[in-house]
């Protein structure tokens, strides 16, 4: 319970003290509404007597409208926060779900699949905020009130009492039994729909693939597999419910069955009276009521248990420690001093890659697949820390400085674009957003993207989403590199983003990086080596280590690796050449 409480304290985050105030509330409600119930039997008791004492009759009465309106003034207290603020609680964890994974390390974030974190920020976030309240304070009174109610009927008879302390243990006990199996069950039912929702977003994203290997629909396998799955996780929950359920809503009727037949027989031997037992057992029912409901809600306890747990572990995650968070990049040198790095699962990757890059400078990345290009730009925007040796800006330990710092000052373009289903003027400003129409436009002429946008109807309106297949690569490519450039950081960083162009379109996207990349510093991943002739410093990757650096003509002379990697690439091409006439 108090594991349960930590993590909906956490997940009310600003809203915690009032969360607290409602969970006294709660408390001292149910404890009243228990005093309510029991003044019921001094008041039938007394009424059952020859004379009746109406006073005490009144007196009692008093104290029951008492308790009733203190207990609905608590009510209140709690329904105002349960009703009136759980939206905002909700609304509010989004957003700072949002935000830690906005400053969690990139690389715990990538292990995490996107349907995975769809169901935390969706289905599990909703589960977690607006019923756990509810959940908390149903809980709160279905343990306060019979515990109050038990104590008062030991008081008054120990025998009824002891019928009710004999049962208790039973229904704990097949309770407990039902949140293990709602428990077990939660936890694969939550894992089973994140991998589905992650098998759904893989299925929509690959359906061109799918489609022309024929694996639709039913024939997916995956997807037809984790869906399954899914069904098999809540179906089997289910079955497994049956048994225990019945066992504890019958040990809890039972108990009053005992409970009226032990009370009868003390009625007939002249110990108790009638009206007495009759006052008691009405009371017993409150005290049985919820623990039956007990056992029919903890499946919902266990849902709510379960999406609390993936909320909590999203939020407890930890963000990248930041050094100095006040530090400013003002110099636009690289350096990268002797980095190791491995990917959690791997064998290390970086060796002890050492360089510079002065400011306003191109260096371009060569080197065979696998060698560690990508990871290299990856450090650059601190996507994970280096095992050992350091990266640096303008002098500054990237570890000192926050991530926001770090992307202020860079821009990326990478092979795949991710375009945004807003209109195209969005998409551009999306690195600038208080840019002019005059900025925005200046960046898309730089970039080639001011011809064809001009060709659409709607101009620099029109929604990427209306017109998603009808924008060629080349055309997408110019869209991410005008944001670039509208964004204009003194460092770019370029991941092969004409690879996949055909001739056509590469002279277009060239034409736009050569206006993003003027007068900046530039690390550029490059296959192609004939368009990286042109570099300050070529570095070529090998297993993890800079095996070769100098500009172009100094490597070929070198007659190593480069000049080797230049040669085939060469022979390649006139081959196409020749091949072609
Ligand atoms: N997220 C990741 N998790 C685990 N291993 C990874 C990850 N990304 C890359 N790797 C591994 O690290 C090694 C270097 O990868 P990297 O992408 O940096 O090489 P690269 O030189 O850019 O390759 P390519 O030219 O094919 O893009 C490879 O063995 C790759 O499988």
């Amino acid at each position: 319970m108090r594991r349960i409480l930590r993590l909906m304290l956490l997940a009310a985050g600003d809203y915690r003290d009032e969360f607290r105030r409602t969970l006294w509330c709660a408390f001292l409600g149910s404890i009243l509404q228990a005093a309510a119930y029991a003044t019921l039997i001094p008041i039938l008791y007394e009424l059952s007597q020859p004379d009746v004492n109406t006073t005490v009759v009144w007196t009692w009465f008093g104290v029951l409208v008492a308790c009733w309106v203190f207990q609905a003034a608590f009510h209140y207290g709690q329904l105002r926060f349960e009703f009136g603020r759980w939206a905002d609680v909700l609304a509010a964890t989004r957003l700072r779900l949002g935000d830690t994974l906005r400053t969690m390390p990139q690389a715990d974030l990538e292990r995490r699949a996107a349907g995975d974190l769809t169901t935390v920020m969706g289905s599990n976030v909703a589960n977690a905020t607006m019923s756990s309240s509810g959940m908390a304070l149903l809980f709160i009174q279905m343990v306060t009130v019979p515990a109050v109610i038990g104590v008062i009927i030991i008081g008054i008879d120990w025998r009824l009492g002891l019928v009710l302390a004999v049962s208790l243990p039973f229904a704990v006990l097949f309770v407990r039994r039902i949140q293990q199996i709602t428990g077990a069950g939660a936890r694969r039912t939550d894992a089973a729909d994140a991998a589905a929702a992650s098998r759904i977003v893989e299925y929509v994203q690959g359906l061109p693939v799918l489609r022309a290997t024929g694996q639709i629909g039913s024939s997916s396998q995956r997807l037809v597999e984790t869906l399954e799955e899914q069904n098999e996780a809540m179906s089997g929950m289910q079955k497994r419910l049956t048994w225990p359920g019945l066992l504890a809503s019958s040990v809890v009727q039972l108990c009053l069955v005992v409970m009226v037949a032990v009370g009868s027989a003390l009625v007939l031997d002249l110990d108790m009276s009638a009206a007495l037992l009759i006052a008691v057992v009405a009371a017993a029912v409150r005290f049985a009521e919820p623990l039956s409901t007990m056992a029919n809600l903890s499946a919902i306890f266990e849902i709510t248990d379960s999406a609390l747990e993936r909320v909590g572990a999203v939020l407890d995650a930890p963000a990248l420690p930041v050094g100095e968070p006040e530090a400013r990049i003002t110099g636009y040198d690289i350096e990268f001093a002797d980095v190791h790095f491995a990917y959690p699962d791997g064998s290390p990757v970086l060796r002890g890659v050492s360089f510079t890059a002065p400011a306003r400078s191109l260096t371009a990345l060569v080197g065979p697949s696998g060698s560690g290009k990508t990871t290299v730009t990856r450090m650059l925007t601190r996507y994970a820390d280096p095992e050992a040796g350091s990266v640096r800006i303008g002098g500054l330990d990237l570890r000192d400085l926050d991530p926001v710092e770090i992307y202020r000052n860079i821009a990326v373009v990478f092979q795949d674009v991710y375009l945004f289903d807003d209109t195209i003027r969005a998409n551009i400003a999306m690195a600038a957003p208080d840019a002019t129409q005059e900025e925005i436009e200046a960046a898309a002429r730089a970039a080639n993207v001011h011809t064809f946008v001009e060709r659409l109807p709607r101009g620099y309106d029109t929604r990427v989403g209306e017109i998603g297949g009808a924008l060629s690569g080349g055309e997408r490519q110019r869209i991410s590199i005008a944001r670039a450039i509208l964004k204009n950081a003194p460092i770019v960083l370029l991941d092969e983003p004409t690879a996949a162009l055909d001739t056509e379109s590469e002279v277009y996207v060239q034409d736009a990086i050569d206006a993003l990349v003027a007068e900046k510093t530039v690390v550029v991943i490059a296959h192609r080596l004939s368009t990286v002739v042109a570099a300050d410093q070529i570095l070529v990757l090998e297993d993890g280590l800079v095996s070769e650096r100098g500009t172009h003509d100094e490597l070929l002379a070198r007659q190593g690796r480069y000049s080797a990697m230049w040669e085939a690439q060469t022979r390649a091409r006139h081959w196409r050449v020749t091949a072609s006439v």
